[in-house]
């Protein structure tokens, strides 16, 4: 297998949000045991695993902790579950080393849902991704919201068939992460606290890098790659692009309607959430109302209207309040 991405060309498929270049419609996506599409079998080319994550644009992705959490998820229209035994508003109140979720558990909500389940591993913890891959989930994230397994090294994500997403604050970390082979990305934000205001400081700061690439001549390029520490083929594809060259998604803290609708005005291709449904008063309602955003985010009364009578939302931590240390500390710190 190629250590290098193969990007594939910006041809095919209309992206939904701003009519940016989409990468996939060359690859066809195989179906798993379950329905959902998968990149397995012998395949697993990078082509194949980031063509599959363009499936989920435009859509949300809910973190769930059982089969019964994962059905609600589902039945509002969730493009995907991320399995975790405990989400991050909770390992924060926990503390300790977060590990990989049982097996059995993401099995179970593997046969509770036919939309792709993701799950979560250490950064750098290649023997986690093993058995999750073994077990056949769809994605897995390789993310910062567990403890560290390597402070040095991340997954070489191109060895496994199976999809990996990422997290970044940046431009440099984001094209650091797909060039080792991630073939879908998400900004980290400050998972767990209910507070976007570091999700939307990684996603301006990664579309005003790639804004200022795209002006760029081939010299200054190789200027910036250095500058980024990334790969020069993906920052060039990328400013070509105008875009990241994979799917990219926003993470950590959305909690509102709004939070996902201007996520998605800023760039995004789609949402996660974590905490803020499952740990609001109505999981279902909620959940409904954050798929409807991000479906019409340009909408601002249709965006009134699915954020009317939510019931109470997570009450969450602030990430600005100076001085004061934020419960569990900063994930977003954890792999550069
Ligand atoms: O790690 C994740 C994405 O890969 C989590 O799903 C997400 O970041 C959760 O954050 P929050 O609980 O703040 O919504």
């Amino acid at each position: 297998m190629s250590s290098e991405p193969t990007i594939i060309p910006s041809s095919s498929v209309p992206a939904p949000n701003g009519g940016t270049p989409s990468l996939g419609g060359t690859s066809t996506p195989l179906l798993g045991s379950r329905g959902a599409p998968s990149a397995g079998g012998a395949g697993g080319s990078f082509g194949v695993k980031s063509g599959l994550a363009q499936m989920l644009k435009g859509g949300v992705i809910m973190d769930v902790m059982n089969a019964e959490q994962a059905k609600i998820a589902e039945e509002a229209g969730a493009s995907a579950v991320m399995a975790l035994e405990r989400i991050p508003a909770n390992i924060r109140r926990d503390g300790g080393v977060a590990r990989m979720s049982d097996p059995g558990m993401i099995k179970e909500i593997m046969e509770a849902v036919s939309i792709p389940v993701m799950a979560k591993v250490r950064i750098g913890h290649f023997v986690e991704a093993q058995i999750l891959q073994s077990i056949g989930v769809d994605y897995i994230d390789e993310s910062e919201v567990l403890t560290m397994a390597d402070d040095q090294h991340h997954i070489g994500k191109h060895a496994f068939k199976v999809p990996f997403v990422c997290g970044c604050k940046n431009l440099g970390e984001a094209l650091r992460r797909i060039s080792e082979g991630a073939a879908m990305i998400r900004t980290k934000g400050e998972a767990g606290t209910g507070d976007v205001v570091e999700a939307v400081k990684h996603q301006r700061a990664v579309m005003s890098d790639i804004r200022r690439a795209a002006a760029m001549s081939d010299e200054e390029l190789y200027a910036f790659a250095k500058e980024l520490s990334a790969p020069y083929h993906l920052l060039k594809e990328t400013a070509r692009l105008k875009r990241l060259p994979v799917v990219s998604f926003a993470a950590g803290g959305v909690a509102t309607p709004a939070d996902a609708a201007m996520m998605m005005q800023l760039g995004c291709d789609g949402v996660f959430v974590g905490s803020g449904i499952f740990l609001s008063g109505d999981p279902a309602k909620r959940a409904r109302a954050i798929v409807q955003a991000v479906t019409h985010y340009n909408n601002p009364a249709i965006l009134a209207e699915v954020s009317t009578d939510l019931g109470e939302a997570m009450v969450g931590i602030s990430t600005s309040a100076e001085g004061e240390a934020i419960k569990g500390g900063r994930m977003a710190g954890r792999g550069n």
